[in-house]
């Protein structure tokens, strides 16, 4: 029988994981709810309902996991508790200041519940934290380094577009090319958020708005822009469209440690991804612990969890059985 998928909220990522559903043959999607008039919202599932987020409460039954797609700054941090309340779900929730708050919100609604919720889904953090823990348990002497771009971050500019006044945006973080060399030749640098990356933002307002305060808003952002040097160009609707479609982006997750007696080995960890399309690898991510969460739920586990507190195994399509095979 096929793991029944919702999807809450229809952007960039909702459509990265209807896309992703299509690859997963153990799944189907059953339902899209959004905040819009569904009248005005076109999926590509043609066997999908598009129903408003109100009436989610009525397909508790109809559905086994419901992935949440809003956005971090403002969505998730009310819609992921509120959903957990009544299904399993999967978040990509990325204000990682707040990640411990947010846990806490859903893991009090999911077992109240008796529901599983696996927040904080994707590259990073998920994939990128995976990495970052590995290495750290693995080499315990070392410097840690990530480095995200160039690419166009989805949290960023999921958050400048929620800025009153701001009709459209994208927000390209660029990585400070001396620093990462510097890491790469094993200079083990001490750098400061601000000597890691850059932000570049695009931005299209909305009629008569306060360009110097929408400025300001952006680069004074606690977690998002505060700690970046940013520079912002507002540009039109057109150029937006024209210049900037893509969601590319990727970056690099890097461990320089030592071992030996008097610690003269040197070793480098490196985990690294190029993205073509941010949403649709993220989508992709997400999917696969849609796939724990219903195991796990199936074994009777409730309550919160993270990429660290899921085993590999319950990621994979192949049985345990196969993937023990598979490392012949
Ligand atoms: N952990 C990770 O590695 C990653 C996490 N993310 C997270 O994913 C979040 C969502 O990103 P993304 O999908 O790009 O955000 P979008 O802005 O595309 O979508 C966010 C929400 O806005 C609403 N929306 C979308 N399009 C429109 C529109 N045309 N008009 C009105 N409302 C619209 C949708 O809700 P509704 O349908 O209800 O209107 C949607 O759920 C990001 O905030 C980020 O935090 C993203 C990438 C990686
Ligand atoms: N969560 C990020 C995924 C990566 C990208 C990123 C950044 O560019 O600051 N931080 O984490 C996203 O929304 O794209």
């Amino acid at each position: 029988m096929s793991i029944r998928i919702g999807i809450l909220g229809y952007g960039n990522l909702g459509r990265g994981v209807e896309c992703a559903i299509k690859h997963n043959p153990d799944m189907e999607l059953v339902a899209v709810f959004t905040r819009r008039d569904p009248k005005d919202v076109t999926i590509l599932t043609e066997t999908a309902a598009v129903c408003r987020t109100e009436e989610a409460k009525d397909w508790k039954d109809k559905i086994d996991v419901l992935i949440l797609c809003g956005g971090s700054a403002t969505d998730l941090p009310v819609q992921t508790p509120e959903y957990a309340s009544m299904f399993n779900v999967v978040d990509s929730f990325d204000t990682h200041a707040r990640i411990p708050e947010h846990f806490a919100n859903v893991d009090a609604a999911a077992k109240s519940a008796g529901k599983v919720g696996i927040i904080s889904v994707g590259w990073d953090p998920g994939m990128f934290s995976l990495n970052r823990m590995y290495a750290n348990a693995v080499l315990t002497e070392g410097c840690d380094y990530t480095f995200w771009g160039k690419g166009v971050s989805q949290g960023h500019s999921d958050a400048v577009r929620r800025i009153k006044g701001v009709k459209d945006a994208k927000q390209y973080t660029i990585p400070v090319e001396s620093a990462l060399e510097s890491v790469r030749k094993g200079e083990n640098p001490k750098l400061t958020t601000r000597e890691k990356h850059t932000r570049e933002c695009f931005v299209v307002l909305e009629e008569g708005a306060d360009a110097a305060r929408v400025e300001e808003e952006i680069k004074t952002m606690p977690n998002y822009f505060s700690d970046y040097d940013t520079t912002v160009h507002f540009i039109s609707e057109e150029e937006l469209k024209r210049d900037h479609s893509g969601i590319p982006h990727g970056g690099f997750v890097l461990r320089s440690g030592k071992t030996g007696w008097n610690n003269e080995n040197s070793h480098l960890i490196e985990y690294s991804l190029k993205l073509d399309s941010n949403p649709e690898f993220t989508s992709c991510v997400i999917v696969a612990y849609a796939r724990a969460a219903y195991r796990m739920a199936a074994e009777g586990q409730t309550g919160c969890r993270t990429v660290f507190d899921v085993a590999p195994a319950y990621l994979s399509a192949m049985s345990p059985e196969e993937l023990r095979a598979s490392m012949l």
